[in-house]
């Protein structure tokens, strides 16, 4: 296909994928494969040929990709592509992991028969505590190098039509080196030991205080990210979500509290960027997904509980993601079915805890009256 010295897939076209990935892979080493299940995308990057990156603040300049190819995951193309890759990345979202099965399975039935012997290597880059899970349970671990990265950058696309993006500047993705059982030779790639735990302070710190902003941004009225991040009340929010999040944190992941604090700071710096230019509809979407017991919210509720820090705000919270679902007819269930059959909140009482301030916000009271109520 091409005199490169490394073929890398990228499943995903989307920002991530297109915006970030891509630019971190050497254009001169990789001979860069696009798969993704949306045709239109597909078509578009092919008859373009190139698109543009571009940085939040425009003091870099625009990176432009070009010289790759884009395919179908159902196009024999793929299956071929991915046989004879040494990297593939995928940036599909954490529940599309178990949808690419299919494929890498046909890929590596070609792969055996072409007595490629090298390993091909898979980083998902998604958010999410787990999401290589769905490889290692169809037992492609066994016949592939399967790790995870983590992506701490923001990547924005305008709209669907148009594929340059707006991306901020990060060069690296952290991989699990002890998952992978070796070091790749891959610049933009940072090898991370005890993964596990930084994969999930991302998620319970960056993740859960983006759902604050953008269901309590989304309930105020917000639609630019940003803004809502520096609303008096948000920041009030964030203010006093931070403490508990930070204890308990630095508590169960034996990090210095002062480590954690400015991890958590560099969070909320980051979100008030208003050079950021991220929506609420981009950091509300999925919110059945963002309720799961490992996710964002429900597990550092349940880490606040064991360290004994307070709850308030978090379930403040929780209940405005649960109005959020209602509000955008998400539920078939009742909300209290949610929470006990979606996130796993087995307690009746703390069921109703969360259900009595989902009525705050089906009333209609201010941000401000509820922040006061909690604060009694
Ligand atoms: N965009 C960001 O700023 C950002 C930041 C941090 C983490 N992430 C994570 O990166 C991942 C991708 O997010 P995104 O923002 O790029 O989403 P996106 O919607 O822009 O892109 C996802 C792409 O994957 C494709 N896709 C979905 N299922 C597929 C499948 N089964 N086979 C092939 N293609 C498939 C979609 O068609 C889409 O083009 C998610 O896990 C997200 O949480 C994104
Ligand atoms: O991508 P999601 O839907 O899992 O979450 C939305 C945002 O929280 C997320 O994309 C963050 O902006 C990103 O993870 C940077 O911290």
């Amino acid at each position: 296909m091409s005199s490169k010295q490394t073929t890398s897939i990228i499943i995903g076209a989307g920002q991530t994928g297109r915006g970030f990935i891509a630019p971190l892979l050497k254009e001169d080493e990789h001979q860069i494969i696009f798969i993704d299940k949306d045709k239109e995308l597909i078509q578009t990057l092919s008859n373009k040929e190139q698109y543009k990156v571009r940085y939040f603040g425009d003091k870099l300049l625009p990176c432009t990709v070009k010289d790759y190819y884009a395919f179908l995951p159902t196009e024999d193309f793929a299956i071929t592509a991915i046989a004879k890759a040494d990297y593939i990345f995928t940036a599909v979202g954490e529940e599309q992991i178990k949808n690419i099965i299919p494929l890498i399975r046909k890929s590596l039935e070609v792969r055996k028969s072409m007595k490629i012997d090298s390993p091909l290597i898979l980083v998902t880059c998604e958010n999410g505590v787990n999401p290589k899970k769905a490889l290692i349970e169809a037992d492609l671990n066994k016949k592939m190098i399967i790790t995870e990265g983590i992506v701490f950058c923001t990547t924005l696309s305008k709209n669907k039509n148009n594929l340059d993006l707006y991306s901020e500047d990060f060069d690296y993705i952290p991989y699990d080196v002890e998952a992978s059982g070796k070091h790749f030779n891959l610049s933009g790639f940072k090898p991370i030991s005890k993964f596990k735990n930084l994969i999930e302070r991302k998620i319970f710190t960056y993740n859960c205080y983006s759902a604050c902003i953008s269901y309590i941004g989304d309930y105020i009225g917000y639609s630019n990210y940003a803004e809502a991040a520096n609303d008096k009340d948000i920041n009030k929010l964030l203010h006093l979500l931070s403490k508990p999040v930070n204890q308990s944190i630095a508590t169960h992941y034996k990090v210095p509290i002062k480590e954690q604090e400015l991890f958590s700071e560099q969070a909320i710096s980051k979100f008030k960027n208003k050079e950021i230019k991220d929506t609420i509809a981009r950091n509300t979407r999925d919110v059945h997904r963002k309720l799961l017991p490992n996710e964002r919210l429900i597990k550092p509720l349940s880490l606040m509980k064991q360290y004994k820090q307070s709850t308030n705000i978090i379930e403040l919270i929780i209940a405005a993601a649960l109005h959020f679902g209602s509000m955008n007819n998400q539920w078939t269930e009742s909300i209290d079915g949610i929470l006990k059959n979606t996130c796993k909140i087995d307690s009746v009482k703390e069921r109703e805890k969360i259900i009595q301030k989902y009525h705050w916000f089906q009333k209609n009271l201010p941000v401000e009256v509820m922040i006061n109520e909690e604060n009694k």
